[in-house]
């Protein structure tokens, strides 16, 4: 059926049931995109651990079937020079509902456009979800960093991330800045002749099923508040939108009232009794806020670009990027990856932290029901950390380390399993 995937004999597919709960059998077949750059060195990596975390947990009644998909500059290897992202690929990641990735690369300026933003946009994996938890032991630039703790829900289909964007002089550019200033009047484009321009769509129906699943997790593990990010005062009608029509939901679906005359609102969470509280906060002054406030702040509901932003700021207080994990999901699809990138400059080397992509596979196990796995991937990590055996972002900033490898910190977190 696939041109070049294949898939293992051996396996079963996870199937999804009417209520988007999954059906997951004892050896099911999970495509995996190893990445380009460092995504060589990491993938490996999370494969091992995974299926160490596996043998371990349940003693060979489950084994995942890994099934390698293409995308990026391995898929141009194997498919022919442009071929950038299959369709067959697409396909898979559709039909078998669960999948994992390493970074792509994208080129700036010119070039292809992101494989990472065409894959959500293409699947409409309209949620990236992003979890931002301290572990004990690793170095961060905060005094008290076990303080931030939050959950990013990032809209993943919308925002400048569209890609509707024209270069400098093309007659895209021209037609688009002559129908703003002939037919809406727009006076403001400062330098008419030599602008590029983008678009940004933002739309009711985007911000509503992104906020319905920040407020239904805030619900579905007792967190106390979920804040709107957005840069409403200046974009009034994209990012104000947002704001108002993510209080609009939380209001018209989830009961909550008015606190004070508004715009903050709260509601009792139905599973636990507790407040939970809608609140929001303007991007520049949230980044302010999330250093030196971050326990006022739980689930995080943000457009793309913000979201992209808080990621990486968020994940800098509790280590890096070498260690945040994330997934993009729709109602029945989820794609997880690392929130970094390729870093090309590591590329190859055996030397980054696998972490954010071992962490990405531990929620993949937990959105399949293998909790057990799970918690010993997270035990492995905390006692991989204390042992103070670490990648070299870490054992920079850590006294007493031993450095190690990429696989070295595999090899370390698999013997923390016995
Ligand atoms: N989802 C995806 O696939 C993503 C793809 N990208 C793409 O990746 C490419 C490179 O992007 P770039 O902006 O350099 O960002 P990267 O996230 O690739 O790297 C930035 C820096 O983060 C640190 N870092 C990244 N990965 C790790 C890791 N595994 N362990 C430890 N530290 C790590 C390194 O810091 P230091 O130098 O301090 O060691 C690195 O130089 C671009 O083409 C970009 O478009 C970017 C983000 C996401
Ligand atoms: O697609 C890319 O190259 C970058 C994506 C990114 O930075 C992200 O998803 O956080
Ligand atoms: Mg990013």
């Amino acid at each position: 059926m696939y041109q070049h995937i294949k898939v293992p004999a051996d396996g079963q597919k996870i199937t999804v049931n009417a209520d988007f709960s999954l059906n997951v059998p004892d050896n099911p077949i999970i495509p995996y995109i190893e990445g380009d750059g460092t995504g060589r060195d990491i993938t490996p990596v999370m494969l091992k651990v995974v299926d160490a975390a596996v043998a371990k947990a349940y003693g060979g009644a489950r084994q995942i079937r890994w099934m390698e998909i293409f995308a990026g500059e391995k898929s141009t290897q194997v498919y022919g020079p442009d071929v950038w992202l299959p369709e067959e690929t697409l396909a898979a990641v559709k039909d078998y509902l669960v999948s994992i990735k390493g970074p792509l690369t994208t080129p700036v300026g010119g070039g292809i456009r992101s494989l990472n933003v065409a894959l959500r946009q293409q699947l409409d994996l309209y949620v990236c979800l992003r979890p931002v938890r301290y572990f004990t032991g690793v170095p961060s630039p905060l005094k008290e960093p076990e303080k931030t703790n939050m959950v990013i829900f990032r809209e993943n289909s919308e925002d400048i991330y569209a890609g509707i964007e024209y270069t400098q002089g093309s007659e895209g550019a021209k037609k688009l800045i002559d129908f703003l200033v002939n037919e809406l009047g727009a006076n403001k484009i400062r330098f008419p002749d030599t602008s590029a321009i983008g678009i940004k769509p933002v739309s009711v129906e985007g911000t509503e099923r992104l906020m319905r699943k920040a407020i239904q997790y805030a619900i579905d593990n007792d967190k106390p508040s979920v804040t709107i990010v957005h840069k409403g005062n200046i974009m009034k009608y994209t990012e104000g939108g947002f704001r108002d029509w993510a209080y609009a939901l939380a209001q018209k679906e989830f009961g909550a009232e008015l606190v004070d005359g508004g715009p903050w609102c709260k509601f009792k969470n139905p599973k636990t009794g507790r407040d939970i509280t809608i609140k929001d906060s303007i991007a520049d002054a949230f980044l302010q806020q999330i250093l030196l406030r971050p326990a006022e702040y739980s689930v995080i509901a943000t457009l793309n670009l913000n979201g992209d932003y808080v990621s990486d700021a968020l994940a800098a207080q509790v280590g890096g990027i070498g260690i945040a994990p994330g997934a993009n999901m729709s109602d029945s699809v989820a794609m997880f990856e690392a929130t970094h990138g390729t870093a090309p400059k590591y590329a190859g080397k055996d030397y980054v932290n696998p972490g954010s992509m071992i962490l990405s596979a531990e929620m993949m196990l937990r959105h399949m029901g293998w909790t057990e796995a799970a918690d010993l991937i997270i035990r492995s990590m905390e006692k991989a950390i204390d042992s103070k055996h670490v990648t070299y972002d870490f054992a920079r900033l850590m006294e007493n380390a031993v450095q190690v490898s990429c696989s070295g910190f595999g090899e370390v977190m698999i013997e923390q399993m016995q």
